[in-house]
């Protein structure tokens, strides 16, 4: 698949490279302000929140570790039913750490909220959870989260880390599908 065939399957870009790249900047700011002197694990969630943990990490003036994990929603069909089952657990131990969760994505909540809870159980000192977007109307559970890149409506996006069918994940900007996409 070339450049051009991914540009057929968009419908339009909801957030460029430029947008995401000036979000992180003020968002890694604030990261480093709200640790300052304390010792930060950053935990990213695989596989969509890859390229944000890449461009947020590197932007940290912090001395960080980094750790990820795997998870998935349990049975077949409609994802995150809140039934999370853990695919790559973390090699780090979490007694006594800071742990900031990054994410790609904030949709139903349902994820994140059992993530939150299972590592708030390993006694950390601290959980709170970093996400490039969020839709908020589509939340089915509140999950407090601390550090938002974006607010959007509710609608199904990709690329920066998010995929459709494994595909469009290496897009540097987010965008919404075209229909025909979607066999429609
Ligand atoms: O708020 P929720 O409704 O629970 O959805 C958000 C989660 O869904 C996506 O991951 P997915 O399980 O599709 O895996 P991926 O990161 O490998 O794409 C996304 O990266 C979040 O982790
Ligand atoms: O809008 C989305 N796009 C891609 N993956 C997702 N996972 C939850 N919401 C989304
Ligand atoms: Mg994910």
């Amino acid at each position: 698949m070339d450049r051009s065939d991914v540009a057929a399957d968009l419908s339009s870009v909801l957030l460029s490279e430029e947008q995401l790249q000036t979000r992180l900047d003020e968002l890694a700011a604030q990261i480093d302000e709200d640790y300052r002197g304390q010792d930060l694990l950053l935990v990213g969630v695989l596989k969509g929140a890859v390229m944000v943990m890449a461009d947020l990490a590197r932007r940290l003036h912090h001395s960080v570790e980094m750790d990820w994990m795997a998870v998935s929603s349990y049975g077949s069909g409609t994802k995150s039913s809140g039934v999370v089952r853990i695919l790559k657990d973390l090699d780090s131990d979490l007694t006594g750490r800071n742990v900031l969760i990054v994410e790609d994505i904030i949709d139903s909540g349902l994820t994140l909220s059992w993530l939150k809870s299972n590592l708030r159980s390993r006694g950390p000192k601290s959980v709170e959870i970093a996400t490039m977007l969020r839709k908020p109307e589509a939340a089915k559970v509140d999950v407090d989260v601390r550090y938002v890149g974006f607010d959007i409506a509710t609608e199904f996006v990709v690329g920066y880390g998010l995929d459709y069918a494994e595909k469009y994940r290496n897009l540097p900007f987010v965008a919404t599908l075209a229909p025909h996409v979607y066999g429609g």
